[in-house]
């Protein structure tokens, strides 16, 4: 049976700033590297020892899925980096303070901008020095100006598809090591959830969620690895 574990990353240094994030490049907090090898002690613990590995371009979950498979003795295994697993752009709130922005444009206007299906945030002005596009990891990639959780899918589920699919399919123990909303992307397709309800998931960090699936790929079952 093909088992797919997703990790979000440990705590990054803007979650505890509680800055919005998005494409920018933040590393893990010390309670953050710990928040991972807890998660890859885990997995050693319970005998789920990943094959195959796809993490984001961004450090925070990079280094997460390192400290991950360094505490499951796994860091030997292959791994893909792909900007299709990014967390989703947050647009022109980029660097800015969660609290404040609420403060000023309303809780219910953030709670849209944050959780809508696709509504996205403001697009991040021109010339923004949280502009990405001269980034050498974005080379040939047209950087969006920002992103709904629907944008977030358009590029997370082709990935899926053409990459890990088919190795879950071929019989990988699949970890995927991301992002709140590029892992919303994923867990709103394996587990059918509607535009609706998607609003309400929220994905904790450093905490395996593993996916047993049917040779379709279809889930049998979904559950937090330190619950079972
Ligand atoms: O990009 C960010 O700021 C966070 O990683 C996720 O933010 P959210 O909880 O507002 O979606």
């Amino acid at each position: 049976m093909p088992r797919l574990i997703l990790v979000r990353h440990g705590q990054s240094q803007w979650n505890l700033e509680n800055r919005f994030t998005g494409w920018w490049d933040v590393d893990v907090t010390e309670k953050g590297a710990a928040e991972a090898l807890a998660a890859g002690a885990l997995l050693k613990e319970k005998g789920l020892l990943p094959t195959l590995a796809f993490t984001s371009v961004q450090t925070r979950a990079i280094k997460t899925l390192h400290y991950v498979l360094e505490a499951a003795g796994r860091l030997w295994i292959p791994e893909t980096k792909d900007w299709r697993l990014n967390e989703r752009h947050y647009g022109g709130l980029t660097g800015l303070d969660k609290a404040e922005t609420a403060a000023k444009h309303g809780e219910d206007q953030v709670k849209i901008w944050r959780r809508s299906f696709d509504t996205p945030p403001p697009p991040l002005d021109k010339g923004s020095e949280f502009d990405l596009s001269g980034d050498p990891r974005y080379a040939g990639i047209d950087v969006p100006a920002t992103e709904s959780l629907k944008d977030t899918i358009a590029r997370v589920l082709p990935f899926y598809e053409a990459a890990i699919a088919p190795a879950l399919k071929a019989g990988e123990t699949v970890i995927v090591a991301a992002h709140g909303n590029s892992l919303r992307a994923l867990v709103k397709h394996l587990s059918g959830i509607s535009d609706a309800e998607i609003t309400g998931l929220e994905i904790p960090t450093g905490q395996p969620i593993v996916y047993e699936l049917d040779d379709s790929l279809v889930a049998v079952d979904r559950y937090y690895l330190s619950e079972r």
